[in-house]
């Protein structure tokens, strides 16, 4: 296996510029995963990577081989990279195991297939044909095939996609495992962020054409670049905040940051639901500083509640939103939000992610 490098990628579909200007780094043995909405372009830039679609300018390299300068292209078959589509495109007259051993030569079958399909978990089921596997079976029977002729480099297309909640949560966490046993790296696409978050080392976010941020899921939830990142990741409270220093005014009160920006000016900050907490007045004495809010709406989601309250406060003219463990008071009632930890001041536009403080622990909200 071998790390991909993607630099300063342009491509189009017709008229239409879809990639303008990806740049992408996955080390040897690493999963990424680009996360972005339906259109973004993610399937074009696997599409490029993998030889299908030829890119307008820029370069792709994977190892030492650059398979994509502009000028060069290699051929598709040339590339040694797999390709997992999102309907497995498996062929419906062969056996599993005939699928999976489709791509190899005639005397390496018999040793390699047993191998792989105990690597994806269907050791067992390779007589059987794709109509007589579930849809997660022949999803796995598909990875074994595009891992089949060991690829320098795997790209999975939505994979998962076809395939109900609960299947897709468990076949990610096996494909993940699978994938890390063969020692393979891999980029996966996806526009589902549990998706990403569950599976990737690297998430990649990307947005109309481009990758806005890459780092790991850790780096991109809790220090997002931009509002667009931040609720990529999740859902986002945005407030307005002064910054002075270490510490944030906000209209949650004065609050420390995770990271001093190094700048004192306007900004905003970042608190995420769970930072929230919604308190009855009585509960209030302990907290310098609460924001009086009321409650819009609740949603009960089995493992928590989701809750929006309608800020009291100038300048705050979009609802907040917290997830209790306990059940939320009643739509109507008058409640006091307090904040919860250090909060995260997004960067300036245009300005660098500050460097790590490795100092979080004496973070507290105040
Ligand atoms: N063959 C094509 N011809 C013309 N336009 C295309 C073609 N394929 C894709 N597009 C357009 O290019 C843009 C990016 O498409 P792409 O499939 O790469 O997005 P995506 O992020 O993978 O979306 P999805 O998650 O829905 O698969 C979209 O606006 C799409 O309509």
């Amino acid at each position: 296996m071998s790390g991909l490098t993607v630099t300063d990628l342009h491509a189009h579909h017709g008229r239409n510029d879809v990639l303008r200007g990806v740049d992408l780094t996955v080390k040897d043995g690493e999963l990424a995963c680009v996360l972005g909405p339906s259109g973004c372009g993610k399937s074009t830039l696997l599409r490029i990577v993998a030889g299908f679609h030829p890119a307008t300018t820029g370069t792709v390299t994977v190892g030492d081989r650059v398979l994509d300068d502009g000028r060069r292209r290699e051929r598709a078959e040339k590339r040694r990279i797999g390709y997992v589509p999102q309907d497995g495109a498996l062929f419906p007259h062969l056996t599993a195991a005939a699928n999976i051993g489709f791509g190899l030569p005639r005397a390496e079958r018999a040793a390699r297939v047993p191998e792989l399909l105990d690597l994806v978990g269907l050791a067992g089921l390779g007589d059987r044909h794709p109509h007589q596997l579930s849809g997660g079976q022949q999803q796995r029977v598909a990875l074994a095939r595009a891992l089949a002729p060991r690829p320098d480099l795997l790209l999975l297309d939505e994979p998962f996609s076809a395939l109900d909640a609960a299947l897709r949560a468990e076949l990610r966490t096996e494909v993940a495992a699978a994938l890390r046993r063969a020692g393979a790296t891999a980029v996966l696409v996806t526009h589902d962020v549990d998706e990403a978050l569950a599976f990737a080392d690297l998430v990649a976010v990307m947005r109309d054409g481009r990758i806005t941020q890459s780092g790991t899921p850790d780096d991109l939830f809790h220090r997002p670049t931009d509002a667009h990142v931040a609720r990529a990741l999740g859902e986002a409270n945005l407030l307005p905040a002064a910054l002075n220093g270490d510490e944030a005014t906000t209209p949650l009160g004065t609050l420390l940051l995770a990271r001093p920006t190094g700048r004192d000016d306007a900004g905003t900050v970042m608190l995420r639901p769970r930072q929230l907490r919604l308190l009855t007045r009585a509960d209030t004495d302990s907290w310098t500083h609460t924001l009086r809010a009321t409650v819009a709406a609740t949603q009960f989601r089995g493992h928590d509640h989701r809750v929006e309250v309608t800020p009291a406060a100038d300048g705050l003219d979009h609802p907040l939103i917290a997830y209790t463990d306990t059940a939320p008071p009643p739509v109507g009632t008058s409640v006091h939000v307090v904040a919860t930890g250090p909060v995260h001041a997004l960067p300036a536009a245009g300005a660098a992610t500050t460097a790590p403080t490795g100092d979080l622990a004496r973070h507290q909200a105040r």
